[in-house]
């Protein structure tokens, strides 16, 4: 548990299960002087020194994808209150940016990723944990969508990738993280009673 006058809210889910859309509704309803979001995919690993033949063939949904060291330290600094600089990842490049992102300070970090409960140091952190339990088949059409839009991606490499490495990842590391949940929330960002619940219990913590 945290010890800072900082609380970290952890939100759990696949890829597409509302994480991010969960997230930014309770934003707008604290707005951004009182909650700040983190979210894990910064912290993928830098994959500069890779050509990008190689950098596709990653497997995204395996803990190792992930630099979790980082995000500890960095979150561990927020709660002390020292700046953190966010890396800025690049889901058409497959790596990180140049450029970081200054954190805001703020009473309450929501941490939001797929991979957030696997680990035992990140979890220690959050002081409420909240899973967003979307049925699989409604989360793979969500991220087609996405990743076709906005992720530089191709119908064929969305399917091709969601069969290698996103569906069986999921069942391996993600599912099973499931029983770290204080909250487990069915129906994603359009949950109103959800979010009117996680709502009341942050407006106690402020
Ligand atoms: N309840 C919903 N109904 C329809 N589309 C949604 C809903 N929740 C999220 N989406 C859309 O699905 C996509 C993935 O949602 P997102 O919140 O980014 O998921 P995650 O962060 O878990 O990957 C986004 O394009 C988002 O706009
Ligand atoms: N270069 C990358 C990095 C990540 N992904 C996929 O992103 C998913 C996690 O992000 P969400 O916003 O969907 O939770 C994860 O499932 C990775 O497969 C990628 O495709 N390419």
């Amino acid at each position: 548990m945290p010890t800072s006058n900082t609380v970290i809210i952890g939100i759990a889910g696949a890829s597409g299960s509302g994480k991010s859309s969960f997230s930014d509704a309770l934003l707008h309803e604290f707005g951004s002087a009182q909650i700040t979001i983190l979210r894990e995919d910064s912290y993928y690993k830098d994959q500069t020194h890779l050509a990008m033949e190689e950098r596709v063939k990653t497997n995204y949904d395996h803990p190792d994808a992930f630099d979790h060291d980082l995000l500890l330290t960095q979150l561990q600094q927020a709660l002390q209150g020292e700046p953190v600089n966010v890396p800025v990842y690049d889901y058409k490049l497959h790596t990180r940016a140049a450029e970081v992102q200054p954190l805001p300070a703020c009473k309450i970090i929501i941490l939001e990723g797929i991979l957030i409960f696997t680990d035992a140091r990140l979890r220690n952190l959050m002081h409420t944990r909240i899973y967003m339990d979307t049925p699989l088949d409604v989360c793979l059409l969500r991220r087609l969508q996405r990743d076709v839009n906005e992720r530089g991606r191709t119908l064929d490499s969305v399917l091709e990738q969601y069969q290698a490495t996103v569906r069986p990842m999921f069942m391996k590391y993600i599912n099973p993280s499931k029983e770290h949940a204080h909250l487990i929330v069915p129906g994603g960002a359009r949950n109103r009673v959800a979010i009117d619940l996680v709502r009341a219990r942050l407006r106690e913590m402020l």
